[in-house]
């Protein structure tokens, strides 16, 4: 990759179906989520950012740096975006969330290969589009500020404002299957 990448990894979620825990922490095949998730990750990105918003020292045992939101009271994803992309020194940011434990281990460079010109490319598993799972520019800080002082807090309505790419990931479907619930936790270990 031409230029340097920043994985942010959003961990600041209520986890209400998970019985409100820390979803980062809840357990998958032996390991913590977020260990899943940053193992999958360590090759395909240059730095790493947690965006937690508890279990703070726990996260920053992981050796990455840890931020929280920088405006309190759980408002959404697209707060820990707008937090990540203040705080990372690279020129792209791979936002992912912490509870996708399969990511794809070509995930970068496949999002990089089509972002081109575009100001975010998003990754879609053939079904939906996963708005969680994208690369951006970092200079999209500014406008998301913006847009969350309007009151925005839809990830892909602030997303559609911008030149966007959707990234064809229907080869690797399962690479997406996100865990929200001790169900899910059930279910994806036995497939
Ligand atoms: N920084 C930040 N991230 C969030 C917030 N809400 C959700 N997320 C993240 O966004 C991703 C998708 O979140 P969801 O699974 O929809 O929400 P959740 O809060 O984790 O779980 P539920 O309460 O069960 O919906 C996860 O990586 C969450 O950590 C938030 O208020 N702040």
């Amino acid at each position: 990759m031409d230029e340097a990448i920043t994985a942010l990894v959003l961990a600041g979620g209520r986890g209400r179906r998970m019985g409100g825990i820390d979803k980062g922490w809840a357990s998958y095949r032996q390991r913590s989520l977020i260990e899943w998730v940053l193992s999958r990750l360590a090759r395909q990105v240059d730095h790493v950012l947690i965006n937690a918003n508890r279990s703070r020292t726990a996260y920053e045992a992981l050796g990455w740096p840890v931020i929280g939101d920088r405006s309190g009271g759980y408002q959404g994803p697209l707060m820990g975006i707008w937090s990540g992309l203040c705080a990372a020194e690279t020129p792209l940011v791979l936002v992912v969330p912490c509870d996708t434990p399969c990511l794809p281990l070509d995930l970068v460079e496949r999002l990089y290969a089509s972002l081109g010109a575009h100001d975010i490319a998003v990754a879609h598993d053939g079904e939906r589009s996963q708005p969680v799972v994208a690369l951006l520019r970092r200079g999209l800080a500014a406008d998301l500020e913006r847009a969350l002082a309007a009151g925005e807090r839809k990830v892909e309505r602030w997303y559609a404002r911008h030149a966007w790419v959707s990234v064809d990931f229907s080869d690797c479907p399962e690479a997406f299957a996100n865990i929200n619930s001790p169900h899910d936790v059930v279910s994806l270990t036995a497939s």
